[in-house]
């Protein structure tokens, strides 16, 4: 026995004995209110298409989008946030399709705020789904994401959006300056009270590989990387750099993205900032926990609510998950 040891007075199992009492000592709680649920959306009426590579998930037209926002209400989920598979006919090298104020995602935004004026809706503010190249900006000849170009971009991007009502905007492209620049626009249009849900800390992960079946980047991308404006994975104290930025520029929310591999990121920038801080399980993470569980290997509904506690844990105010409706459908039975 080591000298330091109070054994047999302390006896850390008499506290997990009983279901009281490990309730009485639990740290963290998994409610509906830290879920944030991604939908994928397309043209058309009345489709509904699956994502082969996220068993589950669907892309689904803006009227079915409205099934999906009802139930978002009905389980207490605070905000829906939506991604688009664009036309390709419609992709270019600049992504300019992103800034139509009659474009798929406007469309979808002011049908909610029309039906679902209380449900949070948030937008990704990136060109990927709209360029012709798959990448998250205008590529010069040499091949170069031209950052400044991209951004003038982006901030008409955000400013359609927030002009017909979202909420939360979520820059997801990792260029320079760019949540300064977009905040500015917003408040010299008046619209100051629009969030900003910055994706501060986005690592160039092959996590995301799903995702971008489900948006039909993933042919045009090709072999092509996002090395050169996504985050390197050995970092971490550059995870912190790039939130402080954001603050400074204007964010109201900061992310980390992809989730449970990084979640010693988030706990950094939770311990750190002290500011609203999210984390994004990614397609790729949902895509092993489902495929694991129908082979049988993993207990879905049990490893589920495990990475969403792990996310907690971690310091996480709240989490974007493809499992928002599984796991708040299961909140609800409990
Ligand atoms: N801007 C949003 C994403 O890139 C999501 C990635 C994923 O779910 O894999
Ligand atoms: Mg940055």
């Amino acid at each position: 026995m080591p000298t330091n040891s109070n054994f047999p007075l302390i006896r850390m199992r008499r506290m997990r004995r009983d279901p009281f009492s490990r309730a009485m000592m639990r740290e963290n709680v998994i409610t509906a209110g830290d879920l944030i649920y991604p939908v994928f959306i397309l043209d058309g009426a009345n489709r509904r298409e699956p994502v082969l590579t996220m068993p589950g998930v669907e892309r689904v037209s803006v009227d079915l989008l409205m099934k999906v926002a009802e139930e978002c209400v009905n389980l207490g989920i605070p905000v829906l946030s939506l991604f688009p598979n664009i036309d390709p006919s419609l992709k270019t090298n600049d992504g300019v399709e992103a800034t139509n104020p009659e474009g798929l995602i406007p469309r979808a935004v002011r049908e909610l705020k029309k039906h679902f004026p209380e449900l949070g809706i948030m937008t990704d503010v990136a060109l990927d789904p709209y360029t012709s190249h798959g990448q998250d900006g205008t590529v010069d000849d040499k091949g170069s994401i031209l950052n400044d170009e991209t951004t003038e971009m982006l901030v008409r991007q955000a400013l359609t959006q927030a002009e017909c009502g979202v909420d939360i905007v979520g820059p997801s492209d990792m260029m320079d300056g760019r949540i300064g620049a977009i905040r500015e626009a917003l408040e010299n249009k008046g619209l100051i009270h629009t969030r900003i849900m910055a994706y501060s800390a986005k690592y160039a992960s092959a996590f995301y590989g799903p995702f971008r079946d489900a948006v039909g980047s993933a042919a045009a991308l090709g072999k092509a990387d996002k090395n050169t404006y996504q985050m390197d994975p050995a970092n971490t104290d550059e995870a912190l750099r790039e939130v402080a930025l954001d603050i400074a520029e204007g964010a109201d929310m900061v992310m980390v993205k992809p989730g449970m591999p990084y979640l010693d990121i988030v706990r950094r920038v939770k311990d750190e900032f002290k500011v609203p801080t999210f984390a994004y399980q990614v397609s790729g993470e949902y895509a092993m926990l489902k495929a694991a569980a129908q082979n049988g290997w993993l207990d879905h509904d049990k490893v589920m609510m495990e990475s969403m506690m792990a996310f907690k844990r971690a310091g996480a105010d709240g989490v974007l998950t493809y499992f928002a409706l599984d796991i708040a459908r299961k909140l609800k039975t409990q």
